[in-house]
């Protein structure tokens, strides 16, 4: 059985921990917009993929839906430094992110980001790989020790550290790949289908998580499961056609639906939006 800490009886030690290492500035809680994001336009080719994508996010977990295609993950490689796009403009806390310069890489720092698939060289210990996504974040070496710990603790692999990557399961590689993303204490976590290939315990234990930080971090989940959204779910960004369709709640959502309920209203008003599931 796979119980991450958060959602077992050391749930109050961990809150505390939690506490102390996820502080955040002054802007908890406090409902403004961290994440600005105006007139993204980014092409692959000559193929455009991000129309005009305007968007402005508050501390919580915000979730992109879209069927196929719709280009959620082009978005979050833009929001994530991978992608740089042909115009527009992205603030983090007022920060802008400028491609290509070194402002960007401090901004980046604030910056987790799980990928849909991430490579890694599979003889790679666990506690080695965090440390090396510390060090790429560059988290002061005085400070990688204590957040490996907490990160490792938070995804549930703390007894598995020593291990090379290539002897966990696809789920627990995602979870190393979260702790990767988690371990410099982003302000903006960017999670590309964190639940996919998990089992339902897993994702139980997923959501305990993202409960858990999303109040000090701006969280964004890509995601095509129902189950995210009633789980989850504070803000809603619906994405079609490379452009934002509908932002709003989840109950918002319920509300396109006519007379469903439970996760069928969510689908209804999901297809109500956009004309098919996601
Ligand atoms: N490297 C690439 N080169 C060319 N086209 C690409 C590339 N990556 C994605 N695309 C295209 O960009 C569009 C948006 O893709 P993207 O992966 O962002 O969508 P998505 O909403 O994340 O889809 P899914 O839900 O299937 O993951 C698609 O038409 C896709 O074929």
């Amino acid at each position: 059985m796979i119980t991450l800490p958060l959602a077992g009886v050391s749930t109050e030690l961990n809150r505390r921990v939690l506490r102390q290492d996820f502080r955040h500035s002054d802007l908890v809680s406090s409902g403004v917009d961290v994440l600005e994001v105006k007139n993204i336009k980014f092409s692959y080719g000559r193929k455009v993929v991000l129309a005009d994508v305007s968007l402005d996010l508050a501390y919580g977990a915000n979730l992109f839906l879209g069927r196929n295609g719709a280009g959620k993950t082009t978005l979050m490689r833009v929001l994530a430094g991978a992608n740089r796009p042909d115009s527009g403009e992205v603030r983090l806390d007022g920060e802008p992110f400028q491609w290509g310069s070194g402002s960007t890489r401090r901004v980046l720092r604030r910056v987790g980001w799980l990928p849909q698939t991430f490579g890694f060289p599979p003889r790679m210990r666990v506690d080695e790989f965090i440390a090396y996504a510390a060090w790429l974040k560059e988290v002061p070496s005085s400070r990688v020790a204590e957040r490996s710990r907490v990160v490792l603790e938070l995804v549930d692999l703390t007894e598995r550290s020593r291990e090379p990557l290539k002897s966990l399961s696809g789920g627990q590689l995602r979870r190393a790949g979260l702790a990767a993303a988690m371990v410099a204490d982003p302000e903006l976590l960017i999670l590309d289908e964190p639940t996919a290939g998990l089992d339902p315990e897993q994702r139980d234990n997923f959501h305990e998580l993202v409960r858990h930080v999303r109040q000090e971090k701006v969280v964004v989940v890509a995601t095509h499961l129902l189950e995210d959204v009633d789980a989850l779910a504070e803000h809603l960004v619906v994405i079609d056609q490379g452009a934002v369709r509908w932002t709003g709640t989840p109950a918002e959502l319920v509300r396109q639906a006519d007379g469903e309920v439970g996760l069928g209203a969510l689908r209804a008003g999901f297809q109500a939006l956009i004309g098919q599931e996601s």
